[in-house]
């Protein structure tokens, strides 16, 4: 029986838009959204992106997030994101660890570590991305991999910390391919997520913390994959990019 989770669609954008695309997207979907007590609807912007989001969002069922931001609120950092400024702003969530920003930008499990507790410092969400490349999985160690990545990103969060905080798994070689897990692969390492976060904390925690999957999710399968246990949500790339497609997969209900 599934524990009734607030479910969670969330789009990441990437580095595509600009402020004009961002308001126009916004005015589309805004007044055809879920209720927020249905079906939590969120949408993560590039940096420059955010003022233009947070002004076309107002009034609406529709969070706001930033897709990085930097573990120190100010200083000589040159190019980063203060996660201070994006709490004075209205941003709500802000995506850690994507596998891009571990790949691309060499970011370390210390570093994820540092922003989540720099993000609930400033009363904003982490959304916590892991999972495996293919060369993992395919040697048998995505479990114990993702496990790891979980153990280190969450050292030293409080329960009550993870308990609100929303986790992604994301398999790199589902992100962008067209190639998504299977909805039963989705929630096996769902499933072994949930049961590192009861190991590491309690059932309690456990049952709170809510986990999307990403990595091709489209109007097609989300419902499939959102009727699974343990996933609670979707942090979608490419089908968040379009209103019509957003609006598909914040209704998957109906
Ligand atoms: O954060 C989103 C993921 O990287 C998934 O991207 P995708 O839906 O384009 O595969």
């Amino acid at each position: 029986m599934k524990i009734m989770r607030t479910p969670i669609i969330a789009g990441n954008w990437k580095l595509n838009k600009n402020p004009q695309e961002t308001t126009e997207f916004v005015n589309a979907i805004k007044n055809d959204l879920p209720k927020n007590t249905d079906v939590e609807t969120l949408i993560c912007a590039p940096a420059v992106d955010l003022p233009a989001l947070i002004e076309a969002a107002k009034g609406s069922e529709l969070h706001v997030g930033a897709e990085n931001c930097y573990f120190e609120d100010e200083g000589a950092y040159t190019g980063e994101t203060s996660p201070k400024v994006l709490n004075e702003m209205g941003i709500d969530y802000v995506i850690i660890g994507h596998s891009e920003r571990r790949g691309y930008f060499h970011e370390t499990d210390e570093d994820i570590n540092k922003k989540a507790k720099a993000i609930f410092a400033n009363n904003m969400k982490p959304i916590l991305c892991c999972g495996e490349s293919l060369e993992t999985r395919e040697a048998g160690k995505a479990e114990e991999f993702v496990e790891g990545q979980i153990k280190a990103d969450l050292e030293g969060l409080s329960a009550d910390q993870v308990s609100n905080m929303v986790i992604a798994y994301e398999p790199i070689w589902a992100i962008g391919t067209g190639k998504t897990a299977t909805a039963d692969q989705a929630e096996e390492m769902c499933a072994a997520i949930r049961k590192t976060v009861a190991d590491l904390y309690d059932e309690t925690v456990a049952d709170k913390v809510r986990i999307q999957y990403g990595g091709s999710v489209k109007p097609a399968n989300v419902k499939e994959i959102m009727s699974k246990e343990n996933i609670d949500g979707g942090l979608i790339g490419g089908a968040a990019l379009q209103p019509d497609s957003f609006l598909q997969l914040a209704h998957y209900k109906d």
